[in-house]
C-alpha cells in the first residue's frame, strides 16, 4: 500500500490526474484500451474537471472505457446519479461516445440492474479475467467505499460480482461492485480529503486488527494489483506517525 499525503487539494488532484494518465498510457500501449472505473459522490468532481481540461490532449480518450464502481438507485437525470455527475464533469466535456460508457440502468429494479451491469462487464471482457486497469474509489465518513456500507450484506459478499444492496441508514438501494471484484483490479486508488474523513481513515489505515463490518474500506486489498491512497493532510489528522 502506498500512502500519498498532500498539503492542498490542487496538488492532490494534479498528482492523481497525472497518475490516471500514466496508467491510461501504459494500458493503451499494452492492450490498446484503458478500462477505467469511476467513483461517485462529490470528491472526484475537481479531478474529473482536471482530466477533462489539462488531460484532454494527453491521451487518446477514444480508447478509454468508463465504468461506475457504484450507483445510486435514482433516475439518470437525478442529481444524485453518479453517472450524471460524471457525464457533466468528464464524459461530455471530453466528447466520450455512448458505447464507451457503461452506465448503470436504474430504470430496472436494483437487483436486475446489478445483474445486467455484471453481464455488460462480462461481455466487455469477453471471457478474459475481469481485471480493471484502474478503479477509483472514494470513502464516506462512515468508512464505506463504492456502496459497501457498514453492516450491510455487501460486506460479507465473497463473489466477484456487481450486487444490489439495501442501505438501512439511507433507506435506499444501491448497486455496487463487490470487494472481491474491486480486489481483482490492476490498480486501485482512493481519493479522500477533508477533516470529516479523518476518524474513518484512522481506523481503515491505522488499525492493526480489522473490523470490516464497521470499516468496509478495510476490505480493499488488491490480490495482484497496487493500492494507492491519495489523501490530504486534513484527512490524516488522526493518523499516528
Ligand atoms: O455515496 C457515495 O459516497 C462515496 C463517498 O462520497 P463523497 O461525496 O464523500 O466523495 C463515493 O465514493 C461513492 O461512489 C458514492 O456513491
Amino acid at each position: 500500500m502506498n500512502l500519498l499525503i498532500y498539503k492542498t487539494l490542487e496538488e492532490l488532484n494534479q498528482d492523481l490526474a497525472d497518475y490516471v494518465i500514466k496508467i491510461a498510457e501504459m494500458s493503451i500501449e499494452e492492450n490498446d484500451r484503458f478500462n477505467f472505473v469511476l467513483t461517485g459522490g462529490s470528491s472526484p468532481k475537481a479531478l474529473y474537471h482536471f482530466l477533462a481540461t489539462e488531460g484532454q490532449h494527453r491521451i487518446d480518450w477514444e480508447k478509454v472505457y468508463f465504468f461506475f464502481g457504484d450507483e445510486r438507485n435514482v433516475p439518470a437525470d437525478d442529481d444524485n446519479y453518479n453517472g450524471l455527475m460524471a457525464k457533466k464533469t468528464i464524459l461530455d466535456p471530453l466528447g466520450i461516445k455512448e458505447d464507451h460508457i457503461f452506465y448503470v440502468d436504474t430504470t430496472l429494479a436494483p437487483e436486475k440492474a446489478a445483474i445486467e451491469y455484471k453481464k455488460a462487464i462480462d461481455k466487455h471482457f469477453n471471457g478474459e479475467d475481469i481485471a480493471f486497469d484502474l478503479i477509483l474509489l472514494g470513502m464516506g465518513d462512515d468508512a464505506h467505499t463504492a456502496s459497501i456500507f457498514p453492516h450491510t450484506t455487501l460486506v460479507k459478499d465473497e463473489e466477484v460480482n456487481v450486487a444490489s444492496v439495501y442501505v438501512e441508514k439511507l433507506d435506499t438501494y444501491r448497486i455496487s461492485f463487490t470487494a472481491p471484484l474491486i480486489n481483482k483490479a490492476d490498480n486501485v486508488a482512493f481519493l479522500v480529503f477533508g477533516e470529516n474523513k479523518a476518524e474513518a481513515l484512522k481506523h481503515v489505515i491505522g488499525d492493526t486488527e480489522k473490523n470490516v463490518d464497521l470499516y468496509p474500506s478495510q476490505l480493499i486489498d488488491p490480490i495482484d494489483g497496487k493500492l494507492t491512497w491519495f489523501v490530504d493532510e486534513a484527512a490524516t489528522k488522526l493518523l499516528e506517525d
